[in-house]
């Protein structure tokens, strides 16, 4: 769906709350890109709004500038069911989860059979028939400042909020003891990883259910192949180094940044 057709501009999508309907930015078929399913032919489904600000994210207009078109559930579902060859769904944004329609929307997923990814930043822990949880937790090298920011955005308020609200213990103890579930974080270089072995370490403390190594992703930081270039073989490098896996971002390899892909 190309959202432009329909573009309703909101200013805090993140109060967005109840009702029969989510604020879509895009709904496009492509191939899951990233994680352990990378390769799979996959219908995405993103919400615009999102409760974080990564400075780096690739997808600015569900968070820094939220942009959609309102579709109720009926809709949505008959987009989805429009790609007949596609079994498998991915709900992303933005962050899905803080929408209470998401759980609606999984629900009618799951009742028709669909295999179901949810693409989150672990803030948010939901009540929700989900088959693989995607779990992305933001680390401080995401933090916007003043001098790490996407153009002509004040970063200011974010700065504060995003570092206060990027890791709830609570809800990835929550996430990762209900779902099946893949850890990816976003790595740019060696400086991010001793946040991440600290992350995983008290959340292996915290919950009761096994975290092997092979479900820690490492994912290049880049939005574009030319970013890419630049981060992923040291991310694959760091991936040897610790033992985790090392995930692609296929559709940048093949699309670059291109919106619906
Ligand atoms: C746009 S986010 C939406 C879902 C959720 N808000 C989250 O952050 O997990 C989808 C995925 O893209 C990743 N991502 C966003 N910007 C990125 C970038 N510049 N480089 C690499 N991964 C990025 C996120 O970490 C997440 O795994
Ligand atoms: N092809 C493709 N795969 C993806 N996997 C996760 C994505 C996301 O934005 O959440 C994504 C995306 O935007 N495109
Ligand atoms: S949490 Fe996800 S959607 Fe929100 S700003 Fe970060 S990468 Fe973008
Ligand atoms: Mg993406």
């Amino acid at each position: 769906m190309p959202v432009s057709d329909s573009v309703d501009r909101d200013d805090s999508p993140e109060e967005v709350g109840s009702g029969d309907g989510l604020p879509i930015n895009e709904l496009f078929c492509s191939l899951q890109g990233e994680g352990r399913l990378a390769g799979v032919p996959s219908v995405f489904v993103r919400t615009s709004g999102c409760n974080l600000r990564c400075w780096f994210c690739d997808s600015y207009h569900t968070s820094w500038e939220p942009t959609h078109a309102w579709m109720d559930l009926d809709t949505i579902l008959a987009e989805i069911e429009s790609y007949e060859n596609a079994d498998h769904v991915v709900l992303t944004g933005g962050e899905p989860l803080i929408h209470e329609t998401a759980v609606d929307l999984l629900e009618e997923l799951s009742a028709r059979g669909y295999h179901t990814t949810v693409e989150t930043n672990g803030t948010v822990a939901p009540d929700a028939p989900i088959d693989l949880a995607s779990i992305s937790p933001k680390l401080e090298s995401s933090t916007p400042t003043p001098e790490r920011a996407p153009d002509g955005v004040d970063a200011g308020q974010w700065e504060r909020r995003h570092e206060a609200d990027r890791i709830d213990l609570e809800a990835l103890t929550s996430l990762v003891e209900t779902f099946d579930f893949q850890l990816k974080f976003v790595v740019t270089d060696d400086g991010d990883i001793p946040e991440t072995l600290d992350l995983l370490a008290e959340l292996r403390a915290a919950s009761n259910a096994p975290i092997r190594d092979e479900d820690v992703l490492l994912m290049p930081e880049g939005a574009t192949r030319e970013q890419l270039a630049d981060t992923r073989t040291r991310v694959a490098q760091l991936a040897i180094e610790h033992g985790f896996r090392y995930t692609p971002r296929l559709h940048v390899d093949l699309w670059n940044d291109a919106p619906e892909t």
